[in-house]
């Protein structure tokens, strides 16, 4: 079953094409990369697909529905949740107020009996490795990233953004954020990731989608698309064409 599907999304700020006519669909169970150089259009993207900026033109389908141009509160009620490239908590409010937040508010009222018992099970889902009593002010960029992730599972999504959710950790932590992925994958959540890391992208991803200057240049398994020579090419220029060993061979 398709669970997002895009049609000729397009994204423009004045008099730049930041997406440009992307057409892309995530499966469900599916863990999807989206990939693509500096600058891309991939948070532009992510974006237009979850409400925070509506897009110029094109449509957005969840569910089957068409979400185009809805409020990220709408999309979230849908099962759509999200984390952020640099997450934003409510700085003076604690770790497990932050989660609290996000469970009231992200779920239909009355359907979570007790908020605090819900987030505290988030908390403990993502493993969050300090008391729950901390001012959020005070958490560093591992701890601020597991937060926002216990944020956006509180509402009990079906499907999840990952934005960059990887950067800044180190190679231990990778491996932990890989079994967490995959941990969330296996509760039935579907998942699109704004990624750069290869060992993650790699490891994690069935599918991969990428995009160059607003447009999508591939989408299929993660072999194909990290075989492919237009990815190469997006990413490090023609001459990684010119050095690959076929280039090489005489004619
Ligand atoms: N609010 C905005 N107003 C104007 N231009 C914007 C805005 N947001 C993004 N852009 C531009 O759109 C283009 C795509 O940016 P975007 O952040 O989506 O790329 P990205 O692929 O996510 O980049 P990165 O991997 O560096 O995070 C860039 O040229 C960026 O400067």
């Amino acid at each position: 079953m398709i669970v997002l599907e895009t049609k000729e999304l397009t994204k423009q700020f004045g008099g730049l094409t930041a997406v440009n006519a992307v057409s892309m669909h995530i499966n469900e169970g599916d863990i999807v990369g989206l990939i693509g150089p500096n600058g891309a259009g991939k948070t532009t993207l992510v974006n237009a697909m979850a409400g925070l900026n509506p897009p110029t033109s094109g449509q957005v389908f969840i569910f089957g529905e068409n979400t185009t141009g809805k409020t990220p509160e709408k999309m979230c009620r849908r099962g759509l949740s999200r984390t952020f490239q640099i997450p934003v908590p409510f700085p003076k409010m604690t770790v497990l107020e932050n989660v609290m937040t996000a469970t009231i508010f992200g779920n239909r009222p009355g359907t979570i009996r007790d908020p605090a018992a819900h987030s505290r099970q988030m908390l403990e889902f993502v493993d969050f490795p300090i008391a729950e009593d901390t001012i959020s002010e005070q958490l560093n960029t591992v701890q601020l990233k597991r937060l926002d992730l216990a944020r956006a599972l509180a509402s009990g999504p079906k499907l999840l953004f990952l934005d960059e959710l990887a950067s800044g950790l180190s190679e231990g932590e990778l491996k932990d954020m890989i079994t967490l992925i995959f941990k969330i994958r296996d509760q039935g959540i579907t998942i699109l990731m704004i990624e750069h890391i290869m060992q993650l992208i790699m490891n994690l991803c069935n599918r991969l989608v990428c995009i160059q200057f607003g447009t999508k240049i591939a989408e299929g398994t993660t072999e194909e698309v990290a075989n492919d020579p237009a990815v190469t090419k997006a990413y490090l220029g023609d001459a990684a064409l010119d050095c690959a060993p076929d280039a090489q061979q005489p004619a």
